[in-house]
C-alpha cells in the first residue's frame, strides 16, 4: 500500500486564485469591494493570529476587511449588539466572530447574531441545517474546506465508514453532517465514547478534531484509511501523530499546511460568494 501526504496548499492557492477574480469582477461591477468583518473578543495570541492570518488572505484577494476587536471584558450583550450592528451594515458582506471567545460571553447567542446571508464562516444554526440537508448554504470553513479536499484527492464519502472525533459546533458536528450529505455512514466520538481506538480502527475515513496534540496514535489507523487531521495545536501540531499514522494511511493531510489552508481559502470564498448574493 502507498501511503501519501495530503496537503491542502495547493487546492487552497487554487481556491483564492478563483476568489480574487470574482472579487475583482465584484469591484469592477459595484465600484466596492468584498468586505469581511473580523470580530474579536480579548488577545488570546492564537485567536489573533489566525485573525491577522484571514485578514492578510482577504487583502492579497481584493477584500476588505473591517476589524473589529472587542475587550475581554465585553459582555454578550454587547457582543450581541456589536454583531447585530454589523448584520444590519449593507458595506458588509461577511461576517467572522472568532471562537473561542471568554467564558463568560454566550458564544452561541453572539453567532446567532450574524445575519444568515452574511455567515460566511458557517457558525449558525442556519447554516448548520443547510449543511445538514445538503441545501445550498454557507459551510464551517474547516468541514467544507475538508470536503473540498476529499474532493480534490478523489476520495468518494459514499458508503464509507467515517469516524469524526469531537463533537464541537464548528468542526466535528458540521463535518459528520456533511460526510452524512455524502451518504458516508458516520460515526461522531467523543470524550465519553468507550474503546475509542477501537471505533477509529473501523474507519475508512478519520477526521480527528479533539483539539488534543498527538491524540490518535498511528496503530488506531486501518491499512488504507483516510486521515484528515482537523487539529491546530500549539506550535503546529495536529490531533494525529502523523509520523506513525502515515504508513498505516492511504492518505493523510499534514499539520501544518492541511486543513489549515483550506478553512481560510473557503472564508474568503464564501465571502466573495455573500457579496454576490447580496448585490
Ligand atoms: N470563527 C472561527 N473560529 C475558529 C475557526 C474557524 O474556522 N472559525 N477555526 C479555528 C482556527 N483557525 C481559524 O480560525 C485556523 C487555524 C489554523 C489555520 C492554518 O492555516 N494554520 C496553518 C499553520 C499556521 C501558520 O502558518 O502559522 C496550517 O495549518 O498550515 C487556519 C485557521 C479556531 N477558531
Amino acid at each position: 500500500m502507498t501511503s501519501r501526504s495530503m496537503p491542502g496548499t495547493d487546492l487552497a492557492a487554487t481556491i483564492v486564485k478563483a476568489t480574487a477574480e470574482r472579487a475583482a469582477e465584484f469591484e469592477r461591477l459595484t465600484g466596492t469591494k468584498p468586505c469581511l468583518a473580523t470580530v474579536i473578543v480579548g488577545d488570546d495570541p492564537a485567536s489573533v493570529t489566525y485573525v491577522k492570518m484571514k485578514r492578510n488572505r482577504c487583502a492579497k484577494a481584493g477584500i476588505t476587511s473591517r476589524h473589529v476587536p472587542l475587550p475581554e471584558e465585553t459582555t454578550t450583550e454587547q457582543l450581541v449588539a456589536a454583531v447585530r450592528e454589523l448584520s444590519e451594515d449593507p458595506s458588509v458582506h461577511g461576517i467572522l466572530l472568532q471562537h473561542p471567545v471568554p467564558a463568560h460571553i454566550d458564544e452561541r447567542a453572539a453567532f446567532e447574531a450574524i445575519a444568515p446571508g452574511k455567515d460566511v464562516d458557517g457558525v449558525t444554526m442556519h447554516s448548520f441545517a443547510a449543511m445538514s440537508f445538503g441545501e445550498p448554504g454557507f459551510a464551517s470553513c474547516t468541514p467544507g474546506g475538508i470536503m473540498r479536499l476529499l474532493e480534490d484527492y478523489g476520495v468518494e464519502p459514499s458508503g464509507k465508514h467515517a469516524v469524526v472525533i469531537g463533537r464541537s459546533p464548528i468542526l466535528g458536528k458540521p463535518a459528520a453532517m456533511l460526510l452524512l450529505a455524502k451518504d458516508a455512514t458516520v460515526t461522531v466520538c467523543h470524550s465519553r465514547t468507550r474503546d475509542l481506538p477501537s471505533i477509529v480502527r473501523t474507519a475508512d475515513i478519520v477526521v480527528a478534531a479533539v483539539g488534543k496534540p498527538e491524540f490518535v496514535k498511528g496503530d488506531w489507523i486501518k491499512p488504507g484509511a483516510v486521515v484528515i487531521d482537523a487539529g491546530y495545536n500549539e506550535g503546529n501540531v495536529g490531533d494525529v501523530a502523523y509520523a506513525e499514522a502515515l504508513p498505516h494511511a492511504s492518505l493523510i493531510t499534514p499539520v501544518p499546511g492541511g486543513v489549515g489552508p483550506t478553512t481560510i481559502a473557503l472564508l474568503l470564498e464564501q465571502t466573495v460568494t455573500a457579496a454576490f448574493a447580496a448585490s
